[in-house]
Parts: structure tokens; C-alpha cells; sequence
């Protein structure tokens, strides 16, 4: 029988103890929805997670919860519907992954969900203060390149902020790059790794094909056109479903992907990286993405934006001023109280 393995606080088990912790509590902010229903799926067949939490403002979360609970995996699902459970819903989560908000429709950028999407993450972030200050926060949430400075805001207003454990999750951007440049170029995506570092929008999403590893020969001419492949990628899935939505399976995947690292990087496995988009001092932007050494404690190492070459070179400075207005709004949102800011 599934006995449940008691444990001392967060931060006593973080600080003393010697044992390895391999059973951790994971919150899924938005789990009702076209990414937080698969990504719950995934993470429910994940054997660190043994309690998982699925909370939307979808009356029928507690559904989602069942149907997942009947899986033969150890992990304890429990639903939670409404603002007013989202408290319970927090309350001691290790991990938190929010796909939380409004996806885009055709002609919309995801600048263009700030009006619809800074609220909510504001909302949770400020419910987490309380409930959670010390979990490790994956904000899948459009625009990332606002939301994580919103979390942030909302961290440090209420003096809990520990910005190596609040991360965009980016991971779709290197899920895209690998598959992309493995088919063409004969490798099998799952043996690639492309840094993508940046933003996650647009012009902000600068992948660094010359630090690919294995290490690729992309034809001059078609470097172009692998890049923008990847910076419009999400744009290509919001086309292709045609007002129903934007990618959700491949977000899911790449959602459990960073939470898996994220958790083993907790039992203490050495040398997890994985990039994502953080607050940050390795560029002259605030919040960036690079990869990330991942530890006990969330971020252990920034690895920085390292050896690129020319063409990336100019690639990321058409990202710098996007970041920075994205950012800016952000901030500017939470230090000015302003709800419905555009
Ligand atoms: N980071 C990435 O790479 C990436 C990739 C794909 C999608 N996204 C973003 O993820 C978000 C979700 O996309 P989706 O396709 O799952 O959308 P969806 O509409 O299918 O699901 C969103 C869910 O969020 C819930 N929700 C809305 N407001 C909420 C609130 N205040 N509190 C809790 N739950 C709330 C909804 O009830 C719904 O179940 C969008 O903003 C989308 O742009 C990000
Ligand atoms: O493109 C979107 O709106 C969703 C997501 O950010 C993506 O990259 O697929």
C-alpha cells in the first residue's frame, strides 16, 4: 500500500537534511485548460510528484482531478475551482506551474493578452505570498516577458522575493529549435540541444544554432529561415488551429520537461541546465533567458549568454528593445497598480 512519507518543513529539509527527497507537491495553476489538463497528465505519471494539485476557476477542475486520480500512479490528486480555493489550492506547493490565461487567436501577438493575462498572474503571485513564498514558480503564462516581471513585483512588494526560484518557462522555444534543425540536418531531435536565449516572443526568441551540440553545418542560406521558423512558431500553431487556440501538446511536453528538471534538479541530481527566462544581470535587460544551472535552491548558476557568433550577435540586439519595452510594462503594471493597463 502508498504510504505517505512525512517530511519536515521546506526549508528544515532543504537546510538539514542529509537523506535525498524524492516526493514533492506540485500546483497546477490553470490546469482546466488546452495545456493545464496534459501538462497535469504528464506530471500525474511523474513518480517525484506525489501530491498534485489542479487548480482553475473552471468549475469542473474537481473532474479534471478525478479523472486524472484513477491513473495507477502513486501521486494523490486533488481539484481545486474557484479564486476561493486558490489559497488551499498553494498552500505548501513545492513546485508551481501556471498555464493559467487567455491563449491568442489569429492577427493577436502575446503582447496583445497583457490586459487579459497580468491580472491573473498577478492574482496568483499574490495569493502565493502567502500560501507558498518558497515554492519554485514556472510561469507558463503569455507574454512571459511581462508576466515574470509582474511575479516578480509581486514577490518583492511583499518582501518574499527570491527571483532564482520565479522562471518563464522558454522550453517550447528549444523543443521547437531542436526538432527543427535535427530534421534538417538528418538527427534525431531528441539527441539535440539548442540554446535558445532572449525572450519568448517574436523577435525576442534568439536561437544559437552555432552552439548546438551535436554540432550542426546549416547551409548560410538557410540559417534564416530555420530562425525565423522558430520565432514564429507559436504563430504557425495559432494559424494552423485557426481561432481555436494556440500550441498546447507541445507546450504540455515542454511544460513537463522544465518541471521534471526543475524537480530533479531538487533531489539534488548536479548538473541540470535548462534555459529559461529569468530575472537577470548577464545582459544590460533585467529578465532574460540563457540557460540556467539548476539546483536545491532554484537557480544555482546563470551560465550567461556565452560564445555567439555574428549573425546571433545582431539577432539579439533586435531582442533587447522588445525585452525592454515588454519588461517595462510588467514592472510598470504592478509598481503602478494600473489593471488595466494595454
Ligand atoms: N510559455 C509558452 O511557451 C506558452 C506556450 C503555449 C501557450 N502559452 C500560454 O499559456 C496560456 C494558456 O494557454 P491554453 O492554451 O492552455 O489556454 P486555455 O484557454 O485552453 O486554458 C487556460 C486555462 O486557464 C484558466 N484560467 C483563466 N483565468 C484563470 C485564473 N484567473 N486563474 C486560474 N485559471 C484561470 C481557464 O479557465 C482555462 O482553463 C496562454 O496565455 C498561452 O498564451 C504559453
Ligand atoms: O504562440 C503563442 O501564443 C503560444 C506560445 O507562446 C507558443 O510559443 O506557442
Amino acid at each position: 500500500m502508498f504510504s505517505r512519507i512525512v517530511r519536515p518543513t521546506l526549508n528544515t529539509a532543504r537546510k538539514f537534511s542529509t537523506s535525498q527527497q524524492n516526493n514533492y507537491r506540485v500546483t497546477v495553476c490553470g490546469a482546466a485548460g488546452g495545456i493545464g489538463q496534459p501538462l497535469s497528465l504528464l506530471l500525474k505519471l511523474n513518480p517525484l510528484v506525489t501530491e498534485l494539485n489542479c487548480y482553475d476557476i473552471a468549475p469542473f477542475t474537481p473532474g479534471v482531478a478525478c479523472d486524472l486520480s484513477h491513473i495507477e500512479t502513486a501521486s494523490k490528486v486533488k481539484g481545486f475551482a474557484g479564486q476561493e480555493s486558490l489559497k488551499d489550492a498553494l498552500s505548501n506547493a513545492e513546485v508551481v506551474v501556471i498555464p493559467a490565461g487567455v491563449p491568442r487567436k489569429p492577427g493577436m501577438t502575446r503582447d496583445d493578452l497583457f490586459g487579459s493575462n497580468a491580472n491573473v498572474v498577478k492574482t496568483i503571485f499574490e495569493c502565493a505570498t502567502e500560501a507558498c513564498p518558497d515554492a519554485i514558480f514556472c510561469i507558463i503564462t503569455n507574454p512571459v516577458n511581462s508576466c515574470v516581471p509582474i511575479a516578480c513585483e509581486v514577490m518583492k512588494k511583499a518582501n518574499k522575493l527570491n527571483p532564482r526560484r520565479i522562471f518563464g518557462v522558454s522550453t517550447l522555444d528549444i523543443v521547437r529549435a531542436n526538432t527543427f534543425v535535427g530534421e534538417m540536418c538528418g538527427v534525431n531531435p531528441k539527441e539535440m540541444n539548442v540554446p535558445v536565449i532572449g525572450g519568448h516572443s517574436g523577435i525576442t526568441i534568439v536561437p544559437l544554432f552555432s552552439r548546438a551540440t551535436p554540432k550542426v553545418s546549416i547551409p548560410k542560406d538557410k540559417l534564416d529561415a530555420l530562425t525565423k521558423r522558430v520565432q514564429e512558431a507559436g504563430t504557425e500553431v495559432v494559424n494552423a488551429k485557426a481561432g481555436h487556440g494556440s500550441a498546447t501538446l507541445s507546450m504540455a511536453y515542454s511544460g513537463a520537461r522544465f518541471a521534471n528538471s526543475i524537480l530533479r534538479a531538487l533531489t539534488g541530481e548536479q548538473d541540470v541546465t535548462e534555459c529559461a527566462y529569468v530575472m537577470s544581470d548577464v545582459t544590460e535587460v533585467e529578465y532574460f533567458a540563457s540557460p540556467v544551472k539548476l539546483g536545491k535552491c532554484g537557480i544555482e548558476q546563470n551560465c550567461g549568454v556565452g560564445d555567439i557568433n555574428e549573425y546571433e550577435e545582431n539577432k539579439l540586439c533586435e531582442a533587447m528593445e522588445q525585452l525592454k519595452k515588454d519588461i517595462k510594462k510588467g514592472i510598470e503594471f504592478v509598481q503602478k497598480g494600473d489593471k488595466k493597463c494595454k
